[in-house]
């Protein structure tokens, strides 16, 4: 009893100082004109709703119901820190565009934990600055051209040629096939189908099901399985690095290879360290993302028989041209052309919200639109909340691809909009000012160009040689992350060609009436 006693005694000063700075916020955030708003349950607070998977073409339930009751701002008490939400276009951008003097990426410290002190998402300063331009650089419009696009179609060709006539497949699987091999050539040049390369996807799975777990870490979760795959991935890519190092040293060793690994040990001053986590981080952001929005377009096209069938003509037309101009490879004109493919493209990222929102903090005290937001706060920008507002984007919950011609019309004359009349009344400028698909400000996702050419090639060929539907129903779902339950199964049918050996034929057997229906 003396000891318990002693031991009150001896934290009392402490349980009082707490209760002190308690006391102290309390009395600040009473001053504060807070947006409305619930904190829920000490600590848990709203977590547990927010996380809830709900439908990915929909803002789910508790979205829905906290705008209706408070508006597009609103406080809530999420990943265990007071924050704020905001589904207001105008509040997000203003975050993205105040980084780093209002506001400040801060993802959950369990992030940090499984994707690196040093990955990007987690550094915020001149740090990330770095790392930042060593990505930009090594995605730059002039490699997109010269040497990633034979590498996306060549990855496509790969893994497209192994469908089998009338076979059921994942399409999810199959794009995570295509964006992961892509991801591991282009950073660290391992080949598909490679014993090594093969071992890291594996890894790369059990990895992946941890990012976006619990962040619990205890033997068996997924969280501490994913760690465990952490550890084996960057001895991977370590081995890979000792081996360049002494290739690079080594006289005879006249080949470099072009990848992301010998650029970073031959221009930065990277730590090992550092250089792991970038690595890890950028194959991670490289092929999760993309992989998902190669899915939902699939996903959508086959629900919306008119638009696959305008974006099979747009591709048909260039096949038609590389044929006649004796061409066998996709090039950056003809990629240029793909102008429906770009609202297609536009409309699932729109629709589907691969990334539905992303972790700010304030740094400073900051008033918008008559709301405090407390320093110190988390703030939340939904960017999935302004994609689905109908004051936004007519009817937003319908995959229509033709609301995004006008933009092409307006920034280019080329373009011969016929279905413009499906454009709603919502201006364009409005749209495209408040699509955030990648983000925005100075953290705008450094692969957005790559992923766009991405779903433009791999759809190229998919809608020339193949028709599908699903074997299954499925459909993706937000946990947030976006997934297919199921994996989106879909069953694939060839289309006939005369010549096999040529990607490029126009003698592609295809019905393309001119269907009246919206999709
Ligand atoms: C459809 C596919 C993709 C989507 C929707 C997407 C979305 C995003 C978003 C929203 C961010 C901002 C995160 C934040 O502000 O906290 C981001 C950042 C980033 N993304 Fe992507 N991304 C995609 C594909 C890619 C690809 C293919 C790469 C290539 C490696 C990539 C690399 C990155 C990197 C490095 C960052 C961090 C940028 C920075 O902090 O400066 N992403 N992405």
């Amino acid at each position: 009893m003396a000891a318990e006693i002693e031991l009150l005694l001896l934290l009392s000063p402490s349980i009082l100082a707490l209760f002190l700075v308690w006391l102290l916020i309390k009395r600040k955030e009473r001053t504060l004109k807070l947006p409305p708003g619930n904190m829920g349950w000490p600590f848990l607070g709203e977590t547990i709703s927010y996380l809830k998977p709900y439908s990915a073409t929909s803002v789910g339930e508790f979205m829905e119901q906290h705008i209706s009751r408070y508006g597009k701002i609103y406080k809530s008490n999420l990943f265990g820190e007071p924050t704020i939400v905001s589904a207001d276009a105008g509040l997000n951008r203003f975050i993205l565009q105040n980084e780093g003097r209002l506001f400040e990426c801060s993802y959950p410290r369990s992030i940090g934990g499984i994707l690196g002190k040093w990955s990007m998402l987690v550094l915020v300063g001149d740090m990330h600055r770095d790392m930042r331009m060593i990505s930009l650089n090594f995605m730059s419009n002039v490699r997109l051209r010269t040497h990633l696009l034979p590498e996306v179609e060549r990855h496509t060709l790969l893994v497209l040629r192994s469908w089998k006539e009338n076979s059921t497949l994942s399409a999810q699987d199959e794009a995570k096939k295509f964006t992961f091999n892509l991801m591991a050539k282009h950073i660290m040049s391992m080949d598909p189908g490679k014993l090594e390369t093969e071992q890291l996807k594996k890894e790369y799975i059990t990895f992946m099901k941890g990012v976006v777990s619990a962040p619990l870490n205890l033997p068996g979760t997924a969280y501490w399985k994913a760690l465990r795959s952490r550890s084996t991935i960057l001895k991977v890519i370590e081995r890979k690095m000792e081996e360049r190092i002494r290739h690079m040293r080594d006289e005879c060793e006249r080949r470099e290879e072009d990848d992301l690994l010998g650029w970073v040990l031959k221009h930065s001053n990277l730590s090992t360290e550092q250089i792991l986590d970038l690595i890890l981080s950028l194959l991670f952001a490289g092929h999760e993302t993309s992989s998902v929005a190669i899915a939902l377009a699939i996903y959508f096209l086959q629900d919306c028989p008119k638009a696959l069938q305008q974006l099979r003509e747009e591709h048909l037309k260039i096949a038609r041209a590389k044929k006649q101009a004796g061409e066998s490879q996709l090039n950056w004109d003809d990629y240029k052309k793909m102008e429906f493919t770009h609202c297609v493209i536009s409309e699932t990222l729109r629709l589907g919200n691969v990334v539905r929102f992303v972790h700010r903090k304030a740094i400073k005290d900051v008033r918008y639109k008559g709301y405090d937001i407390p320093s110190g706060w988390k703030v939340l920008p939904v960017f999935a909340a302004v994609h689905l507002d109908p004051s936004t984007y007519d009817h937003p919950q319908h995959f229509n691809p033709w609301r995004w011609q006008q933009n092409i019309s307006s920034s280019s004359s080329s373009s011969n909009s016929s279905n413009s009349s499906s454009v709603g009344a919502n201006s364009n400028a409005t749209m495209s000012i408040n699509f955030m698909p990648f983000g925005g400000g100075p953290r705008l996702c450094a692969g957005s160009e790559l992923a766009k050419l991405e779903m433009a090639v791999f759809m190229h060929h998919l809608v020339l040689n193949y028709q599908w539907e699903l074997a299954e129903s499925d459909h993706a779902l937000a946990y947030p992350f976006v997934d297919f339950p199921k994996g989106l199964p879909i069953k694939v049918h060839k289309i006939q060609h005369h010549h096999t050996t040529t990607s490029y034929d126009s003698n592609i057997h295809l019905t393309l009436n001119s269907l009246s229906l919206p999709c």
